[in-house]
């Protein structure tokens, strides 16, 4: 009992901070009622450190209480038919409905309007949004009849509902820019959970008891022996590909303004000299350097990463730093495997830039160990040769990943360092790990596991590969409260 009110007294305090910061902001705390406006007062106050953190506790700690109050068969049954809840994700999503009930507003919509405009069965559409209704995601505001609310707004795409409703899917697809940022975070969610990791998803037992070599579950659920990006590169799958693009864009809007140049998180990108190069590895359209030298124009950038990607790439920088690409202090270097042989010799190894920070995101949890030492091999040769040709040269990697935690307090495990980690763990009886509060990583695991065979690591097994390329892992910045979905950044010098 003493834990439970522990629990109890945990969201009670902690909802006295939020309370006692939005009253000295003259701000009303967001409600389930508040339509989601990202560039809201209220939403940025929902950054502010000590409210992020409070925040964070209440989720864990109501999570927490839930679980202990169900009834064990009802909780782990409804856990075992979450996969509804995604799936209907998708389909409301793709039906355009939250653009529906933004213009209906705050009356909302009969199912029968509703099912006309978006021309699909009305009946089954009600019972679709009523199950999300009760997990809270859109509101059934009377019989039959539903209105967005804070969660279900966050599904609102940036383009009139006219356009969206008279496009073909694939046009839809076309539609989709970095202008629209709230469209381009649909994207990153489907394209992250409710659409190919979803399918792959429901092959995972299979090749775990009955393996095949090569075969993942993404190979099984999509008939193919192409791996992920060889298939996301073959015409008929150039709107998916369209959409991580886009999508890994939008996984801005999942974390807090700037957050990657906050003090405690980040690498000091402030102290590189002027004309240091980054190199975005596997970069995309370059989403995480355009905000870095944005802030330091004085730095160039190489985007790497296949060819097809070079034309959203430059879209994006013309877009929204054309000035870069202008002065030739953005370059985007494609080709087949650029992430597998060493970048351009001409360009890096004899640089004489006093700095090259190459700079993996989301790049080594795409690839197993040994395909990750090797990736990691070709850039210490060009730290190599370049410390052999220029004198006094920096040449550092920056791994930007979520580095997961475990979900125990036990000092006895390996695969988290302790100082490091301690202070960003949840106050006690909370899970370490802030339970259900800071998913992402758990679920990036999964998705890697059945998209690429690959892996969330652990920082151990960060520091062993990194010591395999010949790299040694020299800091640490994890993420952790004030923020739950950030990454971490693992800085390695070359040994
Ligand atoms: C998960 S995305 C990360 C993109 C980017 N680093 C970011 O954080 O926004 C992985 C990237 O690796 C790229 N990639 C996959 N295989 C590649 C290869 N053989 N050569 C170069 N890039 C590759 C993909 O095209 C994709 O853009």
């Amino acid at each position: 009992m003493e834990q439970l009110r522990q629990l109890v007294s945990l969201i009670s305090t902690s909802l006295d901070t939020v309370e006692e910061v939005f009253s000295r902001h003259n701000l009303a705390v967001p409600t389930l009622d508040t339509a989601y406006d990202p560039a809201s007062p209220a939403e940025e106050l929902l950054s502010d450190p000590a409210v992020s953190t409070a925040l964070l506790t209440i989720v864990a700690a109501s999570g927490q209480l839930t679980a202990t109050f169900r009834k064990p068969t009802i909780a782990i049954l409804n856990a075992a038919a979450l996969f509804n809840v995604s799936a209907a994700i998708r389909t409301v999503s793709e039906l355009h409905v939250a653009n529906v009930l933004e213009e209906a507003g705050a009356q909302g919509m009969h199912a029968e309007e509703l099912g006309a405009i978006c021309k699909t069965d009305a009946l089954h559409t009600a019972r679709i949004l009523r199950l999300l209704a009760t997990h809270h995601i859109f509101n059934e505001v009377a019989p039959d009849t539903f209105g967005n609310n804070r969660i279900s707004s966050a599904l609102v795409k940036e383009h009139p509902l006219q356009d969206l409703l008279s496009s073909r899917r694939d046009d839809a697809f076309q539609m989709r820019s970095y202008e629209s940022e709230r469209t381009a975070f649909v994207d990153f969610l489907l394209g992250r959970s409710s659409e190919v990791p979803f399918k792959c998803a429901a092959y995972g037992l299979d090749t775990l008891i009955s393996p095949i070599p090569d075969q993942l579950p993404f190979n099984r659920a999509y008939r193919t022996t192409d791996t992920f990006y060889e298939w996301l590169s073959s015409s008929e799958n150039e709107h998916l590909r369209r959409r991580l693009d886009v999508g890994m864009r939008a996984t801005e809007q999942t974390r807090i303004r700037d957050e990657i140049f906050r003090a405690f998180l980040g690498f000091p990108w402030s102290n590189l000299p002027p004309g240091s190069i980054l190199v975005d590895v596997g970069g995309g359209v370059g989403s995480v350097t355009l905000q870095i030298a944005t802030r330091y124009p004085a730095l160039r950038v190489i985007v790497q990463d296949l060819e097809q990607v070079a034309e959203a790439a430059a879209e994006l920088w013309r877009l929204k730093f054309p000035s870069h690409i202008e002065n030739q202090m953005m370059e985007f270097q494609g080709t087949v495997s650029t992430i597998f042989s060493p970048p351009q010799p001409a360009t890096l190894s004899s640089s004489t830039s006093p700095a090259v920070i190459f700079v993996l995101r989301y790049i080594l949890h795409n690839w197993d160990d040994l395909r990750a030492i090797s990736i990691l091999k070709h850039l210490r040769a060009v730290a190599a040769t370049r410390k052999m040709s220029v004198k006094n040269a920096i040449t550092k990697v920056v791994i930007i990943e979520t580095v997961p935690a475990l979900a125990t307090r036990t000092r006895s495990s390996v695969h988290i360092d302790p100082e490091e980690t301690a202070e960003l763990r949840a106050p006690e009886p909370l899970l370490p790990n802030w339970g259900i509060a800071n998913t992402e990583a758990y679920f990036l695991d999964m998705a890697m596991h059945q998209l690429a065979g690959a892996r969330e690591r652990p920082l151990e097994s960060y520091r062993e590969i990194m010591r395999e390329a010949g790299w040694k892992l020299e800091s640490v910045f994890h993420g952790g409260p004030p923020v739950s979905w950030e990454l971490s950044h693992l800085v390695g010098d070359p040994m």
